[in-house]
This record gives C-alpha cells, sequence and structure tokens, in this order.
C-alpha cells in the first residue's frame, strides 16, 4: 500500500498556488510583436530549479481545491467553472492542463473558445482541417506544422486524435491543433488527454481515464510499468492503486484511436487494456465502493527502498553473518557506481565451518560457478565458437563481475573457458564493422568497462589461460593479478593487433607494459606477436604454465595462497586524481576515498564515474597523474616525482581480516 500511493513531490505547489504563480509570473508578450515569449507554466524549468524532472502538469488534481466542485458539478461544468472563476478567460493554449479548467478535452466544443494564443504565433485550425500552424515571434519561430497532418505529413485523425512535435531543445511540444504542451517527456498533458511518451519523442495516445478516479477534476498523472520509478531505483510513483489514483489502471490507446474508453467508475478499472503493476510494489488493499476512504493518497510518502531492476525486494531479515547485507547499506549517491560499494564491504570472514556449498548462475555466455566455503567463483567462457568479446559478452561479463564483487561470500575469480581450446579470441570482429556510431560508443564503452572493473576488482584474479587467447582474450588475462597458462605449444596468447592492421589501444598497452616490461612490450606489440605458450611464459606474459588438465586444480591453490594473505588477500590499489599539482587519493578497495594517505588538498569524491574517467583520463593521458595498483602501475607513473609515485606503497589497507 506503501508503495502504491503516489508521492507527492515536496515542491509541488497545489493547483490553486500553481495557477496563481503562473499568473503572477505571467505570460509575458514579448514587446511589440505580441507573441508570447515564454509560457510561465512551463514547468520544465520549475523542476530543474528544484532538481526534479518531474513536470508540474503530472501534478494530482487531488490537491486542487477545485476539484472538489467537480462531483457536484461534473467535469465539464467543473471546468467552465474554474476556468471562468480562476483562469480569467486566459487563452487555453496558456493554462496547464493540471488546471481543472482544462478539463474538458480540446476538440470537443469548447475548443472554439480558445481562440487564438498568441498573435502571430499558433493559430488553431480546426481538427482535422489541414492548415498551416506556425510559429511567431519567440523560441519557437522556426515551428511549422500542418494541422491534420503529422510530422512525416500522414494524415491524421480528427480531434482528440493528437499528433505531438517535439521541441527537445525547448522542452515544449506542439500538437496538431496548435496548442503547446509542456512536459519533460514523461508525460505530457493536453486538456483530458494524457500523452505518453519518453525523452526520444515516442507519440501514444493514452485517454485520460483518471477523471472518474476523484470525480473528473482533470488530468491525471500517467503510470506505466515502464515508467515506474522504482525500477529506476528511484520512488515508485505508481498510480494504479484502486485508492483513488486513476481507478485501478490507464488504457492506452491504440494510435489513431478515434475516441477515449468511457470513463471508468472509482475504484473500477476502466477498460481496455491494463498498464501492469509494478511488480515491485505489493497491492493495495481492495478497497470497497462505499468505502469512506479519502479517493486521495496521503502524503509526504517514503520513498521506496532502492531495488535493483528486475530483482525482487530481499527479504529483510537479519544478516546470518550479523553484518548488514549489502541491500540494506545505504544506497551510492547519485552518479557512484555500485562498485563503489564493494570497498565498503566488511571484513572478510574465515572459511565457513559448514559443508562446501556451492552456488552457481550463467547467463547466455558465461557461467558463474561459487564455491563458497572457498570464497572463489569461477567464470567460464561458453560462447562458441571462439569466446569473441561481442557486446553481449563484454556486459554479461561486467555483470557476473559486479554479481561477485557485491557477494560477501567470494573474494577470488577464476577465469576460465568452456570452450575447448580457446580462451577467448578477442574482440568481436564483427562488432567494429558496419555498425553504426553508437554501437561503436556502445562497444567501446563495453569494453573499457570490462577492463576497468576486472582491473579494479576487489577480488584476486586469476586467469586459467586454457586455449589460445590473442589480443582481447590477452587483456583479460594480462588484467588478472596472476595468469596460469596450460603449457600447449599450439595454444598463443599475446596482442597482435599489428597483425590486423590495427593498433592496440595504450590502455592494451599499458596493461601489458605492466605485466611483460618496457622492452619486450615494445617489440611484441610492433610486430603483433602471438606467444606460444613455452615463449609467453618465458617473457613474463603468464606466470606459469601447468599441464591442461592440472590447470583447475593449480588456479585453486594459486587462488588459495592469495587468499591467505593478511586483509584481503587482493590487490591493493587505489586511483590517484592530480589536483593542483597534488595527487589525492579518489579511493580503492577497503580504503574510504579521502580517508586515506593523501598528498595534497584534501580527499575528492569516491568512485564518482566522471572523477574516475577524469582521473582515468589524466593517467593515460600523461597529465601527472597515474592510475596505480600495487606492484603495478598504469599509464605515466614514470613521469611522476618519487614522491608521488610512492603514494600507493603508503596506503595500507583497512578493514582487512
Ligand atoms: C580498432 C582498434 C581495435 C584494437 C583492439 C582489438 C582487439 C581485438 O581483440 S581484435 C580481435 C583479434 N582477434 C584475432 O585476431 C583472433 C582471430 N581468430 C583466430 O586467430 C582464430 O579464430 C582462433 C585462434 C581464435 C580460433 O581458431 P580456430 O579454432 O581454427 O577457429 P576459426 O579460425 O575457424 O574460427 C571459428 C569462427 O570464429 C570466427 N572468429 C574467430 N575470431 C573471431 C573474432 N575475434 N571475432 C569474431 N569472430 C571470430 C571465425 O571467423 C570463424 O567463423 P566462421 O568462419 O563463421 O566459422
Amino acid at each position: 500500500m506503501r508503495c502504491c500511493s503516489p508521492p507527492r513531490p515536496a515542491w509541488v505547489p497545489t493547483c490553486s498556488s500553481s495557477t496563481r504563480s503562473r499568473r503572477s509570473t505571467g505570460p509575458a508578450r514579448a514587446a511589440g510583436t505580441g507573441a508570447w515569449d515564454w509560457p510561465p507554466w512551463r514547468s520544465r524549468s520549475r523542476s530543474r530549479q528544484r532538481g526534479s524532472t518531474i513536470p508540474a502538469m503530472l501534478l494530482p488534481d487531488a490537491v486542487c481545491p477545485h476539484s472538489t466542485a467537480s462531483p457536484r458539478l461534473g467535469p465539464r461544468a467543473a471546468g467552465d467553472e474554474v476556468h471562468r472563476r480562476c483562469c480569467r478567460g486566459q487563452p487555453r493554449e496558456l493554462l496547464p492542463a493540471s488546471c481543472p479548467g482544462m478539463a474538458v478535452p480540446l476538440g470537443e466544443p469548447e475548443r472554439g473558445r480558445a481562440g487564438r494564443a498568441g498573435q502571430g504565433r499558433t493559430e488553431r485550425g480546426s481538427a482535422g482541417q489541414d492548415g498551416m500552424v506556425q510559429g511567431g515571434a519567440g523560441p519557437w519561430d522556426h515551428r511549422i506544422i500542418k494541422v491534420g497532418k503529422d510530422p512525416q505529413g500522414h494524415r491524421v485523425q480528427p480531434a482528440p486524435t493528437t499528433t505531438i512535435t517535439p521541441n527537445p531543445e525547448q522542452g515544449a511540444w506542439l500538437n496538431n491543433k496548435g496548442a503547446w504542451l509542456s512536459g519533460n517527456g514523461r508525460g505530457l498533458t493536453e486538456g483530458g488527454w494524457l500523452i505518453g511518451g519518453g525523452p526520444t519523442p515516442r507519440p501514444r495516445r493514452v485517454p485520460l481515464t483518471s477523471r472518474a478516479g476523484n470525480g473528473g477534476s482533470g488530468p491525471r498523472p500517467l503510470h506505466g510499468a515502464d515508467r515506474c520509478g522504482a525500477q529506476r531505483g528511484g520512488a515508485c510513483s505508481a498510480l494504479l492503486c484502486p485508492r483513488g489514483w486513476g481507478g485501478g489502471g490507464l488504457a492506452t490507446a491504440p494510435r489513431g484511436s478515434p475516441s477515449p474508453p468511457p470513463p471508468a467508475r472509482r475504484g473500477v478499472p476502466p477498460p481496455g487494456p491494463r498498464v501492469p503493476r509494478c511488480p515491485l510494489h505489493a497491492p493495495c488493499p481492495p478497497v470497497s465502493p462505499t468505502s469512506p476512504v479519502s479517493p486521495y493518497p496521503p502524503y509526504p510518502r517514503p520513498p521506496c527502498p532502492p531495488i535493483s531492476p528486475h530483482i525482487p525486494p530481499p527479504p529483510q531479515t537479519p544478516c546470518p553473518r550479523g553484518a548488514a547485507p549489502p541491500h540494506l547499506t545505504p544506497p551510492p549517491p547519485p552518479g557512484v557506481l555500485p562498485l563503489s560499494q564493494a570497498w565498503g564491504r566488511a571484513p572478510r570472514l574465515p572459511p565457513s565451518p559448514l559443508p562446501a556449498q556451492r552456488r552457481a548462475f550463467s547467463n547466455n555466455k558465461i557461467l558463474v560457478e561459487l564455491d563458497e566455503s572457498a570464497g572463489v567463483a569461477t567464470m567460464k567462457f561458453k560462447s562458441p565458437p571462439v569466446n569473441s568479446l561481442s557486446l553481449d559478452f563484454l556486459t554479461e561479463f561486467c555483470i557476473s563481475l559486479e554479481k561477485l564483487e557485491n557477494d560477501r561470500a567470494c573474494r577470488g575469480v577464476i577465469l576460465t573457458s568452456a570452450v575447448p581450446k580457446i580462451f577467448s579470441s578477442g574482440l568481436d570482429i564483427t562488432e567494429m564493422c558496419g555498425k553504426s556510431t553508437e554501437h561503436y560508443a556502445e562497444f567501446w564503452r563495453a569494453v573499457q568497462e570490462m577492463w576497468l572493473r576486472l582491473y579494479s576488482s576487489n577480488m584476486v584474479t586469476v586467469a586459467a589461460v586454457n586455449g589460445s587467447s590473442p589480443a582481447g582474450g590477452c587483456l583479460i588475462a594480462l588484467t588478472c593479478d596472476y595468469r596460469i597458462m596450460a603449457e600447449n605449444p599450439k595454444f598463443s596468447i599475446g596482442l597482435n593487433e599489428a597483425q590486423l592492421g590495427i593498433v592496440a589501444p595504450f590502455w592494451f598497452k599499458d596493461t601489458f607494459v605492466n605485466v611483460v616490461g618496457h622492452r619486450v612490450a615494445e617489440s611484441s606489440l610492433q610486430l603483433g606477436s602471438l606467444h606460444p605458450a613455452p615463449e609467453a611464459h618465458r617473457i613474463g606474459l603468464v606466470d606459469e604454465l601447468v599441464p591442461e588438465e592440472k590447470l583447475k586444480d593449480r588456479a585453486t591453490a594459486v587462488m588459495q595462497q592469495w587468499l591467505a594473505l593478511p586483509g584481503k588477500g587482493g590487490t591493493s590499489w587505489a586511483v590517484t586524481e592530480c589536483r593542483n599539482g597534488d595527487l589525492t587519493c579518489v579511493g580503492g578497495p577497503g580504503i574510504e576515498a579521502g580517508s586515506c594517505v593523501s598528498v595534497g588538498t584534501g580527499g575528492v569524491g569516491g568512485w564518482e564515474v566522471g572523477k574516475l574517467s577524469k582521473a582515468v583520463r589524466a593517467a593515460l593521458g600523461c597529465e601527472g597523474c597515474a592510475w596505480h595498483t600495487a606492484g603495478r602501475s598504469a599509464g605515466c607513473a614514470g613521469r611522476l616525482p618519487p614522491a608521488q609515485l610512492a603514494v600507493p606503497a603508503l596506503l595500507s589497507r583497512a578493514g582487512g581480516a
């Protein structure tokens, strides 16, 4: 129930006050032009000011005192009355849809009343009639559309069908009847209609049936499961509560639907397909038709707890290990990667005396088996024929890794392949040609994220290389703490990009240099060498060779050795950032950002995406910063003064066992 009632944002004005403030700020006309220079109700700017993106247009009319008149007078009459009483004959185009004066859908007989809205700016044709609607002076001068036709020139249905022409730059929308709409893409209101949309304009017509929910005082916020705030980690705004908000659901009209479905009675779902109820929220208790319960939701309402999308909320029982379970740890601030949570994890626990517990989860590309008693997971690549690193693979890799990061039972990961003779063939070449620029960007972001997450993992990472491992496959192995390879001379490993006529990105190169040293890396990269296993061992590219059948056992033994070390048994590292010429610790595993050794001024924020990428960019761009790991330093560490180079070594592990 708590989650079903929609929140009333603290800043939301009541209808009357918002009407007042709108009037007080007044829709100013540009001098001499007669055009409205800015719609004063533009909720977008209001929302921005208040740090919210919820447009005022989505305000509940429940907060409008006028709405009390609605049951008595009926929606039309109430609308007329309020329009006269409060809105002082303002052109309808300039009224917010949350005003009950707009309760009657445009396109109904009232339409004629609106007349012109600003000389020379918008001129409303009758619905369905072709005619020009053009912008006048003002920010939307350029806007010219045809009444009765959509932007593609297709003829559209007469009113109340609405075609929306978005102007993302201005945050304003124009319909085919010349009325300005306001909103931020999460929902647009026009009279008795509420038009769904997304940040990318996706015109959908949704007849507003929710008026029935409170006696018909005006438009209701649209809610669909796809818009549930809780599903995006925010507060739920589910409006499907039968206690008043929308009468149990909003029907979604198919495109071009000629008319809205008949209004529903309060508490009775309207006909038509129902928007699915938010699966994250408990259903509201049934409300009897005669229930004296207020149809309006109580507010302010505490926000729903942050819940990862698609993961059902875990039972909030005490953690058997005595520490706060991960889902009860405070959510990271906005813009902070969840990875940071892993840094703050409680000290490792000694191996459990209980019998070995194994868990496994799998996705299409990767099989993960977690031995809880050992605290070790094995990630097996299973993407035949060659485990190429496609976007899907990389995404699933990062998700699996993050799951393990956040799993308190897991302290180390062994990476290996379930495909015979191939560890990984590297980046999927088909992802790098014939695709859109956006796809390339997404793909490369995924490649980098894979590298960053693995390199910065809080867990011990061991690569059990049981097959060939060119290019990107080699990068995965290089990014681990330790590499064991099957001693099969047919298996080779290396950064062979030069043989393909491409250049290994500099962060591939840096990772390579960190492992094999400068000179070996230089010649190997220049030749694009793929080193057979024995040679790879000789040059230090892999740490040891073992017969293939012993690879798993050896990897497990190495892992135990690492995990037996004090502290987390993992790598110790910190991101350092250059500020005013000084290095500052941004954070690291078990190291609170800003609370560890810092050289120079203050600590900085933590694992914040922007800052991290800035640090990494700076590190890799040799701007005087370095991204360090204990025992290996990436980037341009060589340029740093010795004192700064010593910083990572000074970092002691906090929170170790
Ligand atoms: C723009 C800057 C980018 C810089 C960074 C680039 C990083 C990279 O990782 S680039 C990719 C580099 N990878 C390679 O060069 C590997 C090429 N592949 C091989 O050497 C071999 O395929 C093998 C040793 C991995 C496996 O050999 P084998 O068992 O004999 O299998 P096949 O050669 O017959 O291949 C089977 C099948 O898989 C396709 N394939 C192989 N590698 C890739 C790949 N990287 N991406 C996509 N697809 C790959 C291969 O084409 C075969 O497909 P079919 O012909 O359809 O059966």
